[in-house]
Protein backbone atom coordinates (compact mmCIF):
# COMPACT_ATOMS: atom_id res chain seq x y z
CA UNK A 1 0.00 0.00 0.00
CA UNK A 2 1.46 3.50 -0.49
CA UNK A 3 -0.86 5.84 1.71
CA UNK A 4 1.20 8.98 -0.06
CA UNK A 5 -0.05 8.34 -3.61
CA UNK A 6 -3.86 9.30 -2.22
CA UNK A 7 -4.93 12.64 -0.28
CA UNK A 8 -8.56 12.65 0.94
CA UNK A 9 -11.22 14.90 0.26
CA UNK A 10 -14.17 16.32 1.58
CA UNK A 11 -17.26 14.23 -0.30
CA UNK A 12 -16.00 10.87 0.70
CA UNK A 13 -18.38 8.14 0.87
CA UNK A 14 -19.46 6.24 3.92
CA UNK A 15 -19.57 2.86 2.28
CA UNK A 16 -18.01 1.38 0.38
CA UNK A 17 -19.55 0.25 -2.91
CA UNK A 18 -17.04 -1.09 -5.06
CA UNK A 19 -16.61 -4.96 -5.19
CA UNK A 20 -13.24 -6.36 -4.23
CA UNK A 21 -10.96 -7.32 -6.73
CA UNK A 22 -9.98 -11.06 -6.44
CA UNK A 23 -6.91 -10.48 -5.35
CA UNK A 24 -8.47 -8.57 -2.63
CA UNK A 25 -10.38 -11.92 -1.60
CA UNK A 26 -7.52 -13.59 0.11
CA UNK A 27 -7.37 -13.39 3.70
CA UNK A 28 -5.05 -10.89 5.03
CA UNK A 29 -5.73 -12.38 8.49
CA UNK A 30 -6.52 -15.91 9.45
CA UNK A 31 -7.06 -17.01 12.91
CA UNK A 32 -7.09 -20.74 13.45
CA UNK A 33 -8.54 -22.17 16.50
CA UNK A 34 -7.47 -19.29 18.57
CA UNK A 35 -7.41 -20.00 22.42
CA UNK A 36 -6.74 -18.04 25.38
CA UNK A 37 -6.56 -18.44 29.01
CA UNK A 38 -5.61 -16.26 32.16
CA UNK A 39 -6.73 -17.98 34.74
CA UNK A 40 -7.58 -22.00 34.05
CA UNK A 41 -10.03 -21.63 37.13
CA UNK A 42 -11.78 -18.73 34.98
CA UNK A 43 -11.83 -20.95 31.84
CA UNK A 44 -10.85 -19.52 28.61
CA UNK A 45 -11.37 -15.94 27.72
CA UNK A 46 -11.49 -17.10 23.63
CA UNK A 47 -12.17 -20.49 22.67
CA UNK A 48 -11.35 -21.88 19.80
CA UNK A 49 -12.17 -18.97 17.56
CA UNK A 50 -11.25 -19.19 13.99
CA UNK A 51 -12.35 -16.24 11.44
CA UNK A 52 -10.88 -15.05 8.64
CA UNK A 53 -10.25 -10.90 7.40
CA UNK A 54 -10.52 -10.44 3.18
CA UNK A 55 -7.62 -8.35 2.26
CA UNK A 56 -9.29 -4.34 1.71
CA UNK A 57 -12.15 -5.22 3.30
CA UNK A 58 -13.68 -3.54 7.15
CA UNK A 59 -14.32 -6.17 9.17
CA UNK A 60 -16.24 -5.21 12.72
CA UNK A 61 -15.27 -7.63 15.28
CA UNK A 62 -18.73 -6.80 17.99
CA UNK A 63 -19.14 -7.91 21.64
CA UNK A 64 -20.64 -7.18 24.92
CA UNK A 65 -17.94 -6.08 27.74
CA UNK A 66 -16.28 -9.13 28.20
CA UNK A 67 -16.59 -10.97 25.48
CA UNK A 68 -13.02 -11.00 24.72
CA UNK A 69 -12.91 -8.24 21.95
CA UNK A 70 -9.42 -6.87 23.57
CA UNK A 71 -8.08 -9.89 24.39
CA UNK A 72 -8.62 -11.09 20.34
CA UNK A 73 -7.00 -7.57 19.19
CA UNK A 74 -3.79 -7.86 21.60
CA UNK A 75 -3.42 -11.67 20.38
CA UNK A 76 -3.40 -10.09 16.91
CA UNK A 77 -1.09 -7.59 17.24
CA UNK A 78 1.09 -10.28 19.41
CA UNK A 79 1.02 -8.08 22.82
CA UNK A 80 -0.54 -11.12 23.96
CA UNK A 81 0.39 -15.03 23.23
CA UNK A 82 -2.15 -17.43 22.49
CA UNK A 83 -2.99 -20.76 24.76
CA UNK A 84 -3.26 -21.92 21.28
CA UNK A 85 -4.01 -21.55 17.92
CA UNK A 86 -2.75 -20.15 15.09
CA UNK A 87 -2.60 -16.34 13.49
CA UNK A 88 -1.64 -15.83 9.91
CA UNK A 89 -1.03 -11.68 9.08
CA UNK A 90 -0.61 -11.39 5.04
CA UNK A 91 -0.08 -15.18 4.54
CA UNK A 92 2.92 -14.92 7.31
CA UNK A 93 2.72 -16.65 11.13
CA UNK A 94 2.97 -14.28 14.18
CA UNK A 95 2.53 -16.76 16.66
CA UNK A 96 5.40 -17.62 18.25
CA UNK A 97 7.57 -14.73 17.48
CA UNK A 98 9.64 -13.16 19.79
CA UNK A 99 12.30 -10.04 19.45
CA UNK A 100 12.92 -8.17 16.70
CA UNK A 101 10.88 -10.60 13.84
CA UNK A 102 7.94 -9.71 15.94
CA UNK A 103 8.59 -6.00 16.32
CA UNK A 104 8.78 -6.68 12.86
CA UNK A 105 5.80 -8.04 11.70
CA UNK A 106 4.09 -5.69 14.18
CA UNK A 107 5.05 -2.96 11.68
CA UNK A 108 2.13 -4.23 9.03
CA UNK A 109 -0.18 -4.28 11.90
CA UNK A 110 -0.93 -0.58 13.10
CA UNK A 111 -3.65 0.61 15.90
CA UNK A 112 -5.73 3.21 16.91
CA UNK A 113 -7.11 3.55 20.20
CA UNK A 114 -10.08 4.99 22.13
CA UNK A 115 -8.21 7.42 24.46
CA UNK A 116 -5.79 8.72 21.00
CA UNK A 117 -2.34 7.55 22.98
CA UNK A 118 -0.83 10.54 21.81
CA UNK A 119 2.53 12.20 23.43
CA UNK A 120 0.90 15.59 25.01
CA UNK A 121 4.93 16.92 24.63
CA UNK A 122 4.80 16.67 21.16
CA UNK A 123 3.13 18.59 18.16
CA UNK A 124 0.73 16.52 15.74
CA UNK A 125 3.42 16.41 13.36
CA UNK A 126 5.81 14.92 15.71
CA UNK A 127 3.51 12.41 17.07
CA UNK A 128 2.92 11.40 13.39
CA UNK A 129 6.84 11.18 13.16
CA UNK A 130 7.30 8.76 16.05
CA UNK A 131 6.96 5.70 14.37
CA UNK A 132 9.20 6.68 11.33
CA UNK A 133 12.06 7.95 13.62
CA UNK A 134 11.96 4.77 15.54
CA UNK A 135 12.23 3.09 12.79
CA UNK A 136 15.18 4.99 11.54
CA UNK A 137 13.76 6.51 8.45
CA UNK A 138 15.72 8.99 7.10
CA UNK A 139 15.13 13.22 8.17
CA UNK A 140 14.47 14.47 5.07
CA UNK A 141 12.10 11.55 3.93
CA UNK A 142 9.80 12.15 7.46
CA UNK A 143 9.53 15.98 6.47
CA UNK A 144 8.18 14.67 3.52
CA UNK A 145 5.64 12.19 5.25
CA UNK A 146 4.39 13.94 7.96
CA UNK A 147 2.64 16.62 6.00
CA UNK A 148 1.41 14.62 3.47
CA UNK A 149 -0.29 11.85 6.39
CA UNK A 150 -1.67 14.60 8.14
CA UNK A 151 -3.41 15.74 4.99
CA UNK A 152 -4.75 12.47 4.29
CA UNK A 153 -6.38 12.96 7.43
CA UNK A 154 -7.80 16.53 6.68
CA UNK A 155 -5.49 17.77 9.29
CA UNK A 156 -2.96 19.78 6.87
CA UNK A 157 -3.16 23.08 8.89
CA UNK A 158 -2.62 21.41 12.52
CA UNK A 159 0.93 20.22 12.16
CA UNK A 160 1.86 22.72 14.89
CA UNK A 161 -0.74 22.48 17.56
CA UNK A 162 0.09 20.17 20.44
CA UNK A 163 -2.72 17.32 21.65
CA UNK A 164 -4.21 19.73 24.33
CA UNK A 165 -5.49 22.32 21.26
CA UNK A 166 -6.91 19.43 19.50
CA UNK A 167 -10.43 18.21 19.60
CA UNK A 168 -11.27 14.57 20.36
CA UNK A 169 -11.70 14.42 16.53
CA UNK A 170 -8.51 15.83 15.61
CA UNK A 171 -6.89 13.76 18.05
CA UNK A 172 -8.18 10.68 16.66
CA UNK A 173 -6.98 11.82 13.04
CA UNK A 174 -3.65 12.59 14.58
CA UNK A 175 -4.04 8.85 15.95
CA UNK A 176 -5.23 7.57 12.11
CA UNK A 177 -2.15 9.62 10.40
CA UNK A 178 0.54 8.08 12.81
CA UNK A 179 -0.89 4.69 12.27
CA UNK A 180 -0.68 5.26 8.75
CA UNK A 181 2.98 6.30 8.88
CA UNK A 182 4.74 2.95 7.89
CA UNK A 183 2.27 1.74 5.34
CA UNK A 184 0.92 -1.02 7.54
CA UNK A 185 -1.30 -3.68 5.68
CA UNK A 186 -3.77 -3.86 8.56
CA UNK A 187 -5.36 -1.10 10.61
CA UNK A 188 -6.96 -2.29 14.01
CA UNK A 189 -9.24 0.06 15.65
CA UNK A 190 -9.67 -0.43 19.16
CA UNK A 191 -13.36 1.10 20.45
CA UNK A 192 -11.58 4.08 18.10
CA UNK A 193 -14.83 6.11 18.30
CA UNK A 194 -15.90 4.91 22.07
CA UNK A 195 -15.38 8.74 23.30
CA UNK A 196 -16.48 10.41 20.52
CA UNK A 197 -19.78 12.43 19.96
CA UNK A 198 -22.03 11.12 16.99
CA UNK A 199 -20.81 13.62 14.93
CA UNK A 200 -17.43 13.10 15.30
CA UNK A 201 -17.59 9.66 15.04
CA UNK A 202 -19.42 9.64 12.08
CA UNK A 203 -16.48 11.67 10.97
CA UNK A 204 -14.25 9.32 11.89
CA UNK A 205 -16.05 6.24 10.09
CA UNK A 206 -16.28 8.34 7.08
CA UNK A 207 -12.48 8.85 7.11
CA UNK A 208 -11.92 5.57 7.77
CA UNK A 209 -13.78 3.94 4.85
CA UNK A 210 -12.29 6.61 3.00
CA UNK A 211 -8.89 5.50 3.70
CA UNK A 212 -9.70 2.09 3.05
CA UNK A 213 -11.12 2.87 -0.38
CA UNK A 214 -8.83 5.04 -1.61
CA UNK A 215 -5.69 3.01 -0.44
CA UNK A 216 -6.63 -0.47 0.06
CA UNK A 217 -5.96 -1.03 3.77
CA UNK A 218 -7.79 -3.32 5.39
CA UNK A 219 -9.45 -2.65 8.63
CA UNK A 220 -10.42 -4.46 12.16
CA UNK A 221 -12.68 -2.88 13.68
CA UNK A 222 -13.17 -3.80 17.30
CA UNK A 223 -16.52 -2.34 19.03
CA UNK A 224 -19.52 -2.76 21.44
CA UNK A 225 -21.76 -0.38 19.05
CA UNK A 226 -23.76 -1.89 16.63
CA UNK A 227 -23.98 1.67 14.54
CA UNK A 228 -20.14 1.56 13.85
CA UNK A 229 -20.31 -1.79 12.31
CA UNK A 230 -24.10 -1.10 10.21
CA UNK A 231 -22.14 2.49 9.24
CA UNK A 232 -19.01 0.95 7.39
CA UNK A 233 -18.22 -3.19 8.27
CA UNK A 234 -19.25 -4.73 5.10
CA UNK A 235 -17.58 -7.82 7.07
CA UNK A 236 -18.83 -8.61 11.18
CA UNK A 237 -18.02 -11.18 13.65
CA UNK A 238 -20.04 -11.62 16.64
CA UNK A 239 -18.20 -12.70 19.57
CA UNK A 240 -20.14 -13.70 22.85
CA UNK A 241 -18.31 -15.41 25.81
CA UNK A 242 -15.39 -15.85 23.86
CA UNK A 243 -17.25 -17.66 21.59
CA UNK A 244 -18.07 -16.59 17.54
CA UNK A 245 -21.76 -16.67 18.01
CA UNK A 246 -21.97 -15.59 13.97
CA UNK A 247 -19.60 -13.92 11.34
CA UNK A 248 -20.17 -13.01 7.26
CA UNK A 249 -21.18 -10.05 5.49
CA UNK A 250 -22.65 -7.26 8.01
CA UNK A 251 -26.59 -7.36 5.78
CA UNK A 252 -26.63 -11.08 6.12
CA UNK A 253 -25.70 -11.17 9.79
CA UNK A 254 -28.16 -8.41 10.72
CA UNK A 255 -30.96 -8.82 8.55
CA UNK A 256 -31.18 -12.58 9.32
CA UNK A 257 -29.80 -12.98 12.84
CA UNK A 258 -29.02 -16.44 13.96
CA UNK A 259 -27.60 -15.95 17.41
CA UNK A 260 -29.43 -14.32 20.46
CA UNK A 261 -26.73 -12.08 20.87
CA UNK A 262 -26.96 -11.05 17.61
CA UNK A 263 -30.53 -9.92 17.41
CA UNK A 264 -29.75 -8.08 20.01
CA UNK A 265 -27.26 -5.74 18.73
CA UNK A 266 -29.94 -5.62 15.93
CA UNK A 267 -32.76 -4.08 18.43
CA UNK A 268 -29.91 -1.24 19.43
CA UNK A 269 -30.61 0.08 16.05
CA UNK A 270 -33.63 -1.35 14.64
CA UNK A 271 -35.66 -1.20 18.06
CA UNK A 272 -38.73 -3.41 17.39
CA UNK A 273 -39.64 -4.40 21.02
CA UNK A 274 -43.31 -4.87 21.61
CA UNK A 275 -44.99 -2.58 23.34
CA UNK A 276 -45.28 -3.47 27.18
CA UNK A 277 -49.20 -3.86 26.95
CA UNK A 278 -48.85 -6.39 23.74
CA UNK A 279 -46.03 -8.29 25.38
CA UNK A 280 -48.20 -8.94 28.30
CA UNK A 281 -50.96 -10.58 26.26
CA UNK A 282 -49.08 -12.56 24.22
CA UNK A 283 -49.09 -16.53 24.41
CA UNK A 284 -46.91 -19.44 22.65
CA UNK A 285 -49.98 -20.72 21.30
CA UNK A 286 -52.64 -20.02 18.95
CA UNK A 287 -56.36 -20.36 20.36
CA UNK A 288 -59.58 -19.00 19.62
CA UNK A 289 -59.20 -16.02 21.15
CA UNK A 290 -55.88 -14.42 19.31
CA UNK A 291 -54.27 -13.17 16.51
CA UNK A 292 -50.84 -13.56 15.41
CA UNK A 293 -48.22 -11.47 15.85
CA UNK A 294 -46.14 -10.94 12.83
CA UNK A 295 -42.77 -9.68 12.90
CA UNK A 296 -41.57 -8.76 8.88
CA UNK A 297 -38.16 -8.82 7.64
CA UNK A 298 -37.74 -6.54 4.42
CA UNK A 299 -35.14 -6.61 2.41
CA UNK A 300 -33.44 -4.92 -0.59
CA UNK A 301 -35.65 -4.38 -3.70
CA UNK A 302 -38.38 -6.20 -1.94
CA UNK A 303 -38.56 -3.45 0.73
CA UNK A 304 -40.78 -1.53 -1.59
CA UNK A 305 -43.59 -3.86 -2.34
CA UNK A 306 -47.23 -3.11 -0.86
CA UNK A 307 -47.76 -5.75 1.32
CA UNK A 308 -49.47 -4.00 4.28
CA UNK A 309 -52.31 -3.24 1.33
CA UNK A 310 -52.34 -7.14 -0.17
CA UNK A 311 -52.62 -8.42 3.75
CA UNK A 312 -55.75 -6.35 3.78
CA UNK A 313 -56.85 -7.35 -0.05
CA UNK A 314 -56.04 -10.57 -0.72
CA UNK A 315 -55.70 -12.21 3.00
CA UNK A 316 -59.04 -9.66 4.51
CA UNK A 317 -56.89 -9.13 7.60
CA UNK A 318 -56.77 -6.26 9.57
CA UNK A 319 -53.14 -5.36 10.54
CA UNK A 320 -53.03 -3.36 13.31
CA UNK A 321 -48.97 -1.86 13.04
CA UNK A 322 -47.00 -1.94 16.08
CA UNK A 323 -43.69 -1.20 15.18
CA UNK A 324 -41.83 -0.40 11.32
CA UNK A 325 -38.67 1.34 10.74
CA UNK A 326 -36.17 0.90 7.43
CA UNK A 327 -32.93 1.34 8.40
CA UNK A 328 -29.32 0.86 6.37
CA UNK A 329 -26.66 -1.88 6.93
CA UNK A 330 -23.84 -1.29 4.79
CA UNK A 331 -25.55 1.16 2.82
CA UNK A 332 -28.70 -1.19 2.17
CA UNK A 333 -32.44 -1.07 3.05
CA UNK A 334 -33.09 -3.42 5.68
CA UNK A 335 -36.94 -2.74 7.05
CA UNK A 336 -38.48 -4.75 10.39
CA UNK A 337 -42.30 -4.26 11.01
CA UNK A 338 -44.11 -5.77 13.46
CA UNK A 339 -47.88 -6.06 13.30
CA UNK A 340 -50.69 -7.73 15.02
CA UNK A 341 -52.43 -9.89 11.99
CA UNK A 342 -56.09 -9.21 13.26
CA UNK A 343 -58.12 -11.78 11.89
CA UNK A 344 -55.68 -13.58 10.64
CA UNK A 345 -55.09 -17.21 12.67
CA UNK A 346 -56.69 -19.35 10.06
CA UNK A 347 -54.90 -18.10 7.31
CA UNK A 348 -50.86 -17.64 8.40
CA UNK A 349 -49.55 -20.96 5.92
CA UNK A 350 -50.68 -18.83 3.28
CA UNK A 351 -49.56 -15.08 4.13
CA UNK A 352 -46.43 -16.65 5.42
CA UNK A 353 -45.83 -18.55 1.72
CA UNK A 354 -46.89 -14.57 0.47
CA UNK A 355 -44.72 -13.11 2.46
CA UNK A 356 -41.60 -16.03 1.25
CA UNK A 357 -42.45 -15.70 -2.66
CA UNK A 358 -41.49 -12.00 -2.49
CA UNK A 359 -38.20 -13.21 -0.72
CA UNK A 360 -39.30 -11.36 2.50
CA UNK A 361 -38.35 -13.11 5.95
CA UNK A 362 -42.28 -13.74 8.13
CA UNK A 363 -41.74 -14.82 11.77
CA UNK A 364 -44.69 -15.31 13.97
CA UNK A 365 -43.41 -13.90 17.85
CA UNK A 366 -45.96 -15.11 19.03
CA UNK A 367 -50.33 -14.74 19.58
CA UNK A 368 -51.89 -11.79 21.41
CA UNK A 369 -54.64 -12.45 23.33
CA UNK A 370 -57.42 -10.18 22.08
CA UNK A 371 -58.03 -7.07 24.03
CA UNK A 372 -61.48 -6.20 25.62
CA UNK A 373 -60.00 -2.66 25.76
CA UNK A 374 -60.32 -0.35 22.23
CA UNK A 375 -56.85 0.43 20.87
CA UNK A 376 -54.18 -1.49 20.89
CA UNK A 377 -52.14 0.56 18.68
N1 LIG B 1 -4.64 -9.73 31.54
C1 LIG B 1 -5.71 -10.38 31.97
N2 LIG B 1 -5.63 -11.25 33.00
C2 LIG B 1 -6.72 -11.93 33.44
N3 LIG B 1 -7.95 -11.82 32.90
C3 LIG B 1 -8.11 -10.97 31.87
C4 LIG B 1 -7.00 -10.20 31.36
N4 LIG B 1 -7.46 -9.44 30.34
C5 LIG B 1 -8.78 -9.71 30.22
N5 LIG B 1 -9.17 -10.62 31.14
C6 LIG B 1 -10.52 -11.18 31.27
O1 LIG B 1 -10.91 -11.69 30.02
C7 LIG B 1 -12.30 -11.46 29.79
C8 LIG B 1 -12.46 -10.76 28.43
O2 LIG B 1 -11.85 -9.47 28.52
P1 LIG B 1 -11.62 -8.55 27.27
O3 LIG B 1 -11.06 -7.26 27.77
O4 LIG B 1 -10.87 -9.29 26.24
O5 LIG B 1 -13.13 -8.35 26.78
P2 LIG B 1 -13.76 -7.16 25.92
O6 LIG B 1 -14.80 -7.80 25.07
O7 LIG B 1 -12.70 -6.38 25.25
O8 LIG B 1 -14.44 -6.29 27.04
P3 LIG B 1 -14.54 -4.68 27.14
O9 LIG B 1 -15.42 -4.25 25.99
O10 LIG B 1 -15.20 -4.46 28.47
O11 LIG B 1 -13.16 -4.14 27.07
C9 LIG B 1 -12.81 -10.66 30.97
O12 LIG B 1 -13.48 -11.55 31.82
C10 LIG B 1 -11.57 -10.12 31.59
O13 LIG B 1 -11.72 -9.97 32.99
Amino acid sequence: MNVLARTATDDSPTRRTEAPSPEQRSPVIEVRSLTKVYDPKAGPVLDDVSLSVEKGSIHGIIGRSGAGKSTLVRCLNGLVSPTSGRIFVGGREITGLRGPTLRAARRDIAMIFQHFSLLSSRTAAGNVALPLEIAGVPKDLIHRKVPELLKLVGLGGKADSYPVELSGGQKQRVGIARALALEPSVLLSDEATSALDPETTEQILTLLADINRRTGISIVLITHEMDVVRQIADHVTVLEGGRIAETGPTFGVFAFPQSTVARSFLSSIVAHDLPEEVAARLQADASDATDPVLRITFTGASAHDPVVATLVERFGIRPNILHGRIDYIGGKPLGIMTLIAQGGEPRLPAVLSYLQSLGLHGEVIGHAVRSAAPGTR
